[in-house]
């Protein structure tokens, strides 16, 4: 797998290899995002640099298929804070195929709608260890696995072995997580860093999470 540009360089001379005919690889990076933290942020400028990725998009779900307790918040509100934490990096875009079509939010439904209208792209689906975990519990996970490239970023306490092929990029550990935060808006703590703040205004204004 290439992690750079296509440039070979020779002396004297620097020759830039024409991609345009190459497929194009788009990340869709799933999740609640509730709210969206720092580390979804890393995590996705980190695996669009090293795969070398057209895009990074941010797929906000509306009923995870796993839980139905953690659906706590509108999903404009969530799309909205995407946004906000997104805007400044032109890697990043947000997809809203999933709030969209409502319901459970089935990657393996998402992503053969996505390929039906974009076929010349190749799908690379990061997900977190903690999920890699659960994979065989997905929906259709045979043929949805031969659909999507799955990337993993490790989350300290999970193994990264998986009965599916995922691609491991090493992208630092950190220990934030949307739950972790939640709880801290509530107990009056400090989320400063760990969400950008853009974002911490917009949970202020719309009083989000605090009980
Ligand atoms: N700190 C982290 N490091 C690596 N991956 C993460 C991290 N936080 C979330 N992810 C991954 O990002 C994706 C979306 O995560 P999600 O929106 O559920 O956030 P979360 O922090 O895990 O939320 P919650 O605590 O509510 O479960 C999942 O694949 C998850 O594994
Ligand atoms: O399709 C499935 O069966 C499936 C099962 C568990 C999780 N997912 C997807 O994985 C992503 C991360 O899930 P979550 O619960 O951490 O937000 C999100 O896009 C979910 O829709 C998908």
């Amino acid at each position: 797998m290439k992690t750079q540009a296509d440039t070979i360089v020779e002396p004297q001379t620097v020759v830039q290899v024409d991609r345009k005919d190459r497929r194009k690889r788009i990340g869709l990076y799933g999740g609640t995002f509730n709210p969206i933290h720092t580390s979804h942020l890393i995590v996705g400028d980190q695996v669009g640099n090293a795969l070398g990725l057209d895009k990074v998009m941010f797929l906000p779900d509306v009923v995870p298929p796993h839980v139905d307790t953690k659906y706590a918040i509108d999903p404009q509100l969530r799309v909205e804070m995407i946004r906000l934490a997104i805007q400044d990096n032109p890697l990043f875009d947000i997809e809203l195929a999933e709030i969209e079509r409502g319901g459970v939010s089935y990657t393996y439904d998402t992503v053969v709608a996505l390929k039906k209208k974009h076929p010349d792209v190749d799908y690379y689906f990061i997900i977190g260890g903690d999920m890699v975990q659960y994979l065989s519990k997905w929906h259709r996970i045979d043929e949805l696995s031969k659909l999507v490239t799955f990337v993993g970023v490790q989350r300290r306490g999970f193994e990264t072995e998986s009965k599916y092929p995922v691609v491991w990029v090493d992208v630092p550990m950190i220990d934030i997580s949307s739950t972790d935060i939640r709880q801290r808006i509530k107990e009056g703590q400090s989320v400063r860093y760990f969400v950008p703040d853009s974002v911490i205004h917009f949970i202020k204004e719309h009083h989000l999470y605090f009980e």
